[in-house]
Formats: C-alpha cells, sequence, structure tokens
C-alpha cells in the first residue's frame, strides 16, 4: 500500500524527531517532507513556521511544560507537546482548541489511547493554569539561556566575550525571522531596473541602506522569481556582501577563492570585476564545485574557472605569490546563523570550534603563500565567537610575519563598526548575519 500522506503538524513532527534523532538539517528535511507529502499553497508557510519555531524555541517550550509532565515520556511526545505549545503560545491565529484536538489525533495515531489521554490532559493543564514563570529563573546566564533558547555553554562563552548586554541582544535577535535579501547582479541591470522586475512580478522590495546593490523583499521567496531563474539576482545576505567589499577590487585582477562553494562570493567578486581578470574558485567537495559553476553560468559570469581541492595544501597546486587577491570564507561554527538554521544551536560543540579552528588556521597559513607581495589575504566566517575569529587573526599574524592588517574598507553603513582593521557583525546590529572580517597585505611592492 502506498504511503499515506502526511498533513501539516504530522510532518512538523517527523521533521523535527528526524531532526533530533540525526541532526539532519532542517532546511533540508522541510523540503523534502514539503515534497513528499504534497504540502502546498499557504500550508508550506504555516509548517515551516511550526518547524522552525519550534525549534527556535525549544529549551523555552520544555520550561513551560516541565512542570505539567510528571513521568517519564517518549522523545515523539515530547516533540508532540512542543510543537502543539509552539501553535498555543506564538502563534494567535489558530485557536488553542483547533491545536489540542490536532495533537490528541496524531497521539491516537500514534501511540495507544493512554498518550492521546496524557497529551490531552497536559495542554488542557497548561491552558487552565498558565505558563509558568520565566522570572523565577534568577542565574542570568540560565535566564537568557532559557528564555531565548540558546545552550548555556554558548551564553557562558558569548557573556565572557562580550558582555551580557550584548550577549542577550544577541541571543533575543537570533529568535527574529530572517530578513531575505538578494544581490542585484549589475553586469546585466541596474538595480533600479531590477528592483521594478521584482515588483512586476508581485513581489513587495525594499532597497537596502547598507549595500548599495542588495534588495530586500518584505514579501515572497525571491528564489523563485523569475528574475533569478535570468541571473538578474543572487539570494545573499547583506553582511556576505561586505567580503567583496573588503578584498578591494579593480579590474583585472587575479583571484583566488579558497572555500567557495555554493559561489556566493566567488560570483559576486566576479561580478565586480565585470568580465576582466579571473577569480579561480575551490571547494573541498566535488558535488558542491557543480553548484559554483551552475550559479557562474545562470548569473552569465565567464571568468569563473571551478576545481575541488583542499585548501590544507593549496600551495601545492600553484605557482607561488601569484594572486592579488585572494579569499579565504573560512568553514566555521556558523553562530552568526541561527536565525536561518536554529538546529546548530543545539548541535554545535565546543570541541567542533576547536577543530574548526585549527582547520581554518592551516587554510590561512597555506592560502597566504599564493598572494603576490602588496597582494591582499581576506578572512572571513559567519560565526560570532571571539577565539574562533580574533584567535585565528591573532594566530596568524604571529606565524605570517611577512603579512600585516590592512584596513577594511566597507559600505558607508558598516564602516562605524570597523574595530582594529576588523569587523564583527553581530545579528542584532542591522538584521544580517553575524558575520566577522578582517584583510591582510602582504608586505612588498605593490
Ligand atoms: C562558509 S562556506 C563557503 C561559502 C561561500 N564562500 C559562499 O559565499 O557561497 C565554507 C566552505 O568551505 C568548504 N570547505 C571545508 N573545508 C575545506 C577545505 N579543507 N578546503 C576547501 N574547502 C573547504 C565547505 O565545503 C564549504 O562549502
Amino acid at each position: 500500500m502506498a504511503n499515506k500522506k502526511k498533513n501539516v503538524r504530522e510532518s512538523a513532527l517527523e521533521i523535527l524527531e528526524a531532526i533530533e534523532k540525526n541532526q539532519a538539517y532542517s532546511n533540508l528535511l522541510l523540503n523534502h517532507v514539503i515534497q513528499r507529502n504534497s504540502i502546498s499553497g499557504p500550508d508550506i508557510g504555516l509548517l515551516t513556521e511550526i518547524t522552525y519555531g519550534t525549534i527556535q524555541r525549544k529549551f523555552t517550550l520544555d520550561y513551560f511544560l516541565k512542570p505539567f509532565i510528571n513521568k517519564k515520556i517518549e522523545t515523539w511526545v515530547q516533540i508532540l507537546l512542543r510543537l502543539s505549545l509552539y501553535q498555543m503560545v506564538y502563534l494567535d491565529k489558530i485557536p488553542d482548541r483547533a491545536v489540542i484536538y490536532e495533537a490528541v489525533e496524531i497521539a491516537k495515531k500514534r501511540g495507544h489511547h493512554g498518550i492521546s489521554g496524557m497529551v490531552n490532559g497536559i495542554l488542557r493543564a497548561v491552558q487552565r493554569k498558565g505558563l509558568p514563570s520565566l522570572e523565577e529563573i534568577h542565574n542570568p546566564i540560565e535566564k537568557i539561556s532559557i528564555e531565548t533558547s540558546h545552550p548555556k555553554w554558548m551564553v557562558k562563552r558569548w557573556a565572557e566575550q562580550f558582555g551580557l548586554e550584548k550577549t542577550k541582544e544577541m541571543c533575543e535577535a537570533n529568535l527574529l525571522a530572517p530578513l531575505q535579501t538578494a544581490r542585484v547582479n549589475m553586469t546585466k541591470a541596474s538595480v533600479e531596473k531590477v528592483k521594478q522586475m521584482l515588483e512586476d512580478e508581485g513581489y513587495e522590495i525594499q532597497y537596502s541602506p547598507l549595500v548599495p546593490e542588495s534588495l530586500r523583499s518584505l514579501k515572497g521567496n525571491l528564489a523563485q522569481s523569475q528574475a533569478f531563474k535570468n541571473g538578474y539576482i543572487t539570494v545573499q545576505d547583506e553582511s556576505s556582501m561586505l567580503v567583496a567589499y573588503a578584498m578591494n577590487l579593480t579590474k583585472n585582477l587575479n583571484i583566488l577563492d579558497c572555500c567557495a562553494a555554493p559561489g556566493g562570493k566567488t560570483t559576486h567578486i566576479a561580478e565586480k570585476l565585470n568580465g576582466t581578470g579571473k577569480v579561480i574558485s575551490l571547494d573541498l567537495h566535488e558535488h558542491k564545485i557543480k553548484l559554483i559553476s551552475e550559479n557562474a553560468d545562470r548569473l552569465g559570469l565567464n571568468n569563473v574557472e571551478t576545481r575541488a581541492m583542499d585548501s590544507r595544501q593549496v600551495s601545492e597546486n600553484f605557482k607561488g605569490e601569484s594572486f592579488d587577491r585572494v579569499l579565504v570564507d573560512a568553514p566555521c561554527s556558523g553562530l552568526g546563523v541561527l536565525r536561518k538554521k536554529p538546529d546548530i544551536k543545539y548541535s554545535k560543540t565546543l570541541q567542533d570550534l576547536q577543530s574548526l579552528q585549527t582547520i581554518q588556521k592551516s587554510i590561512l597559513i597555506e592560502a597566504s603563500r599564493l598572494v603576490k607581495p602588496g597582494g591582499l589575504l581576506v578572512y572571513s566566517t559567519c560565526t560570532v565567537d571571539k577565539e574562533e575569529n580574533e584567535g585565528n587573526v591573532q594566530e596568524f599574524l604571529k606565524e605570517a610575519n611577512d603579512f600585516e592588517e590592512y584596513p577594511l574598507q566597507l559600505t558607508e553603513m558598516i564602516q562605524p563598526l570597523v574595530n582594529n582593521n576588523r569587523v564583527q557583525i553581530f545579528p542584532q546590529d542591522f538584521g544580517g548575519d553575524g558575520f566577522f572580517i578582517s584583510c591582510f597585505r602582504k608586505k612588498g611592492k605593490n
């Protein structure tokens, strides 16, 4: 018999269970389940909201549920309670009785009668007695951890690195829905023309105050637009767009992008070169290299060359000191993108941060050998962590004494955030990803 298709809440339960078990990525799972269960129209939005919202608020929801659960329950039951309570607390449009009814039906299908009765009892008790107060948590780290659903070690680490207030702001900002932005391919059309194109397609678009070639979508997924298919835009976060600025691009440069897939920054750089020079784009994984080429083709760029390579050995594969600019947009802990990938909050560990730092350092040192005297090396990550970002800069400068820090030239609004030739962007700064950028110049002639 064919598999029976699941409705929105059953699908949400399926995705959340898989994430809890295998640490699979939410965005990939979501797309897969939407297709398999033929979820369409507004139900896609509801499924996305319930899934991401429940992941985002996991610790808070568990704190709310705890006083109402007085025995050990199976993981799927806990998840069903979480996703139901998420709708009751955070979504206005769905009446509580509908949420409870659905939860009980799912529990009946999945478990025995006792479980559906228990689910009903717990959710009704929460409805009757109200939520436990978060004010009862007195330790400030624990309070931020539960209130904004971030692991305690992460909150503690950030508080030590950036102070409690900034940490609280960051954790709160991580709960907000991400802003969708796209970079206009200026080799094809002006920002004004592309804005009009998207509006003609029914999108609600604003100019960005931050990056001149960026457009912001207030309604609608830009990746599904005709403008995207025809190579007029690339969906990209505005913080990521700043990296091409840090590279101080002029025409006819020879550029190496060491960690390039899926090609967001490579294609931005290639667009800025406007048909001149060359960008050689590397990535460890063959299947990811294909994504770079596909993006370059879609955008009509003919100055991008791709190769699968481990950049920890990059200097063995190219003639020394042959690039004007080298970019290391390093594999990182990703703590700046928790709004878009909330499951990372629970899966990353301190050990991950440490091993990533080692990889980043070896890529930086190797890549630095290929920079021409007077050329620039840009190091960036989409993370917020002082030890990972600043720590790597210090380590690099200690080892590569033929390099010096070079002043970052970003856009007008971002420039004031630059500190000591480096920038750490927080998600609360302007609604973009948390991001780190620094730039080094190889000593010698220009
Ligand atoms: C932050 S992502 C790059 C994003 C990309 N620059 C963009 O703007 O679209 C880091 C990339 O580094 C790649 N990577 C990880 N280890 C690597 C290595 N040793 N050598 C080359 N690439 C590596 C990963 O596959 C991943 O695609």
